[in-house]
């Protein structure tokens, strides 16, 4: 089975994939693959330095991250040209890890997108399982995580699908306002409800 790991930004998709890890489960990573893509000397991080300027790339040859993210995450046409040029890209690698696990043998996969509703990926997998929190819980982990003040995790935030359209389009959801053990529990008793463990 193909499971679509899914949620909005720190609403807890690592964590939960971390937990997935314990049972052995592979993942593929959109996040991760997202990095492979635009190490240095790939042609799609040649793309985005000529469509935002070569002063994204740092001296050591790397995308510089955080100049992107502040500029993508406060403009939606800009957004739009980064989305256009990576994620071709990231779509390829991440069928491409998919494909391989189960020619392996792999009875279960999990994909972990972020912007699986956003980028309309839904066909991708089987079951779709949504990391949810409320919005005052997810401002509050993006902040201290990343260290980003109030505007700039609420501009993160809203540059994705608010998490209740999410929810309805999940096959379930696990509830993350809770401590990790409660989100545990919960992921537990999902995966035995789909025959996964
Ligand atoms: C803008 C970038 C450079 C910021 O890097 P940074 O290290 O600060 O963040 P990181 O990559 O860890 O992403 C954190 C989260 O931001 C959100 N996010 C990332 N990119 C986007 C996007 N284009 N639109 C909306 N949300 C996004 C996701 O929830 C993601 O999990 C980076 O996120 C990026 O390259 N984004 C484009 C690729 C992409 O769409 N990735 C999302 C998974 S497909
Ligand atoms: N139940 C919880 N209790 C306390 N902290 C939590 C809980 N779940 C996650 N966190 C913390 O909240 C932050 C966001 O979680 P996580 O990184 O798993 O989110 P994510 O959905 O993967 O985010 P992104 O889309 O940005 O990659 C992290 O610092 C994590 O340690």
């Amino acid at each position: 089975m193909i499971i679509g790991l899914t949620g909005s930004i720190a609403s807890g998709k690592s964590t939960v994939a971390k937990m997935l890890k314990e049972y052995n489960i592979p993942i593929v990573d959109a996040d991760l693959v997202a990095r492979q893509v635009v190490e240095p000397g790939t042609e799609t991080l040649r793309k985005i330095a000529e469509a935002f300027g070569a002063d994204v790339i740092s001296e050591n040859g790397e995308m510089d991250r955080a100049k992107v993210g502040s500029i993508i995450f406060h403009d939606e046409s800009k957004r739009k040209v980064l989305n256009d040029i990576i994620h071709p890209a990231i779509r390829a690698e991440m069928l491409r890890q998919r494909d391989e696990y189960v020619t392996n043998g792999e009875k279960t996969v999990i994909m972990d997108i972020p912007l699986l509703f956003e980028s309309k990926l839904q066909h991708y997998v089987e079951k779709i399982l949504v990391v949810s929190v409320d919005e005052e819980t997810q401002l509050k982990r993006l902040m201290e995580r990343n260290q980003l003040s109030e505007e700039d995790a609420k501009a993160r935030i809203r540059s994705q699908l608010p998490l209740s359209v999410k929810e309805q389009g999940a096959d379930a959801v696990i509830n993350n306002n809770g401590t990790i053990e409660d989100a545990k529990i919960q992921l537990e008793r999902i995966l035995r409800e789909w025959n996964v463990i």
